[in-house]
């Protein structure tokens, strides 16, 4: 029987339209899901671990990696380069599990392009409006008003983009998202190509239809 090869979901949003809570959510949900852990050449925030949150890594570091092959997708966002470490996802997808991406539009675009484009499933996070994008950048309280003020420019490049998923939400209510979010990756699991142990199972209820004849 053939096994199932893991998904790649992949969320993007401008910053701050709520794609890391969603994450989480996520996460929590469904304990067999694997989140990848992005490298970056950012700081980290108050709070954030390395190893857990991201690989915090220097950019001759980064470079190296990025020689070496061994990011799946890599882009510079923000002034600041980020990248997926292939190996862990490979890894995933091969033990037939669903890896979850919090990634701008560059490298989701990397990954749909690439070979694993088949097993993706993209998602597009859209703020309820720009001022509600504003207060929550701020109200999350952890980048300076400069940081804020150089996200907020970038908001339309990243929002320019929506179009290109398979899915799109507007993160108005949080648990409203949470629920739809949850019913995209449940229908998307369901997809015949997703199960390939039916052919299987078909088979032997085909067998099961002859022996009654
Ligand atoms: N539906 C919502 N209603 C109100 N606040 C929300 C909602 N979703 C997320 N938030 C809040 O908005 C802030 C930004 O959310 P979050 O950090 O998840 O955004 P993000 O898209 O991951 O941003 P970044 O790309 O900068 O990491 C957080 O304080 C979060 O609690
Ligand atoms: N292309 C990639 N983009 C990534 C990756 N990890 C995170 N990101 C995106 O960067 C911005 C900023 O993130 P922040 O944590 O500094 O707020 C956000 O849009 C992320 O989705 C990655 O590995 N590749």
């Amino acid at each position: 029987m053939s096994t199932r090869r893991g998904l790649l979901i992949i969320l993007s949003s401008p910053s701050g339209a709520g794609k890391t809570t969603l994450s989480r959510q996520l996460l929590a949900w469904d304990p067999s899901l694997r989140f990848s852990v992005s490298a970056t050449t950012r700081a980290p925030r108050p709070g954030e671990v390395d190893g857990k949150h991201y690989h915090f890594l220097s950019e001759d570091a980064f470079k190296r990696e990025v020689a070496q092959d061994g990011m799946l997708e890599h882009a510079h966002v923000f002034g600041h380069f980020y990248g997926s470490p292939r190996k862990p996802v490979e890894e995933a997808i091969e033990d037939g599990r669903d890896v979850l991406f919090d990634i701008d539009w560059q490298g989701a675009q990397q990954i749909v392009n690439s070979a694993l484009g088949p097993n993706t499933l993209s998602i597009f996070i859209l703020p309820p409006s720009i001022a509600e994008l504003r207060r929550r950048l701020e109200s999350r309280g952890q980048d300076s008003a400069e940081t804020i003020g150089k996200r907020m420019l970038k908001s339309w490049d990243e929002i320019s983009h929506w179009g290109s998923y398979d899915f799109v939400l507007v993160n108005d209510d949080l648990d409203r998202t949470f629920e739809d979010l949850k019913t995209i990756v449940t229908a998307t699991r369901l997809r015949r190509l997703q199960q390939p142990g039916l052919v299987n199972h078909v088979r032997k209820l085909q067998q099961e239809f002859e022996d009654l004849r």
